[in-house]
């Protein structure tokens, strides 16, 4: 079997212009864009490129952009204030604190100081209950975007057998939280899962957030399964010198066996973003007293 390949960079294009346009609504109506706040602390190479692309595709989307870019060495305390002060102000509807932090900063007090309605990364713990009792509320962009390419590729999701492997709270909960809700039967398996392989052959749709690149083997899959794939690793290439990315899954043997695979770099990765540029739209017009209609976007 040669599985098809899931485009997340082209779906990712089409969200974008579905958030394009109803961003121009929002400013003909409310006569402001609505404003997504990044914050990003320290110099970390890869959060500095997400950031920066965070930025360009918000402009690009129409909505405006209010980057605050802080020396490593930040209090947490003013950290803490920064937030307090996005929180106050009536231009900014959405507000992202780039993970990860410093080592000195506490994450967790960090994103529950961010207001729940603002949260448009999803991780405060009103949202993740909110997620966990199937109130409305925002959802984590990796995991919605995975959601989104299942639907997309599967059309309904109910009765299938899901594995989600990783526990994360930024991915792995959230995600089995989302296919719970779509009916499947979810098994959230991790580092310490016995026998690993044979839980993921039981699934039609396997997401893979673990981290530890290419773990997921042809072998572990039944055939015809749907693979997403989450991970974004760093390897050595075989030039020297040279790296390339993979993810968590052996793409070339998996392509072999799944019906349907997601590639890396170009699956979720650039979900994530766009994702994030949806949540924004939401909460700007919740913020402006038109929620838009759950399934608009
Ligand atoms: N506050 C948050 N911090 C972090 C999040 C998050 O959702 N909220 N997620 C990740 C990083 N991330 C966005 O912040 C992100 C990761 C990957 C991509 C992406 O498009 N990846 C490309 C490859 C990019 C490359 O060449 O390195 C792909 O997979 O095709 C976008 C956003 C951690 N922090």
């Amino acid at each position: 079997m040669s599985a098809a390949l899931i485009d997340g960079k082209a779906f990712a294009a089409g969200l974008r212009d579905r958030v394009g346009t109803l961003a121009a609504r929002f400013e003909a109506q409310v006569g402001r864009k609505a404003g997504l706040a990044v914050v990003l602390v320290g110099e970390d190479p890869a959060s500095q490129v997400y950031v920066r692309s965070k930025g360009k595709q918000t402009v690009e989307a129409g909505m405006a952009s209010f980057e605050y870019k802080l020396p490593a060495d930040t209090s947490e305390a003013d950290l803490l204030a920064r937030v307090e002060a996005l929180n106050a102000d009536p231009v900014i509807d959405g507000i992202l604190v780039q993970l990860p932090l410093p080592d000195h900063i506490d994450e967790q007090k960090v994103i529950a100081t961010i207001a729940p309605d603002k949260d448009v990364d999803g991780f405060h713990v009103v949202n993740a209950g909110r997620l966990a009792v199937g109130q409305p509320g925002f959802v984590p962009c990796t995991p919605l975007g995975c959601l989104m390419l299942l639907k997309d590729r599967l059309g309904t999701l109910a009765g299938r057998e899901a594995v989600v492997i990783g526990r994360s709270n930024i991915v792995g909960k959230p995600m089995a939280q989302l296919l719970l809700a779509e009916s499947c039967t979810v098994t959230v398996a991790h580092s310490r899962t016995a026998d690993l392989p044979a839980v993921v052959r039981r699934a039609d749709i396997v997401v893979a957030a673990v981290g530890r690149p290419e773990m997921v083997k042809a072998d572990w899959l039944k055939p015809g399964a749907t693979v997403i794939d989450v991970g974004i690793n760093r390897v050595a290439a075989a030039e020297p010198g040279k790296t390339r990315l993979v993810g968590d899954v052996d793409f070339t043997g998996a392509s072999t066996v799944a019906g349907a695979i997601t590639p890396v770099p170009g699956g979720v990765g650039p979900m994530t973003i766009a994702v994030l540029l949806r949540n924004t739209l939401v909460a700007a017009w919740r913020n402006a007293g038109q929620p838009l209609a759950p399934d608009a976007i």
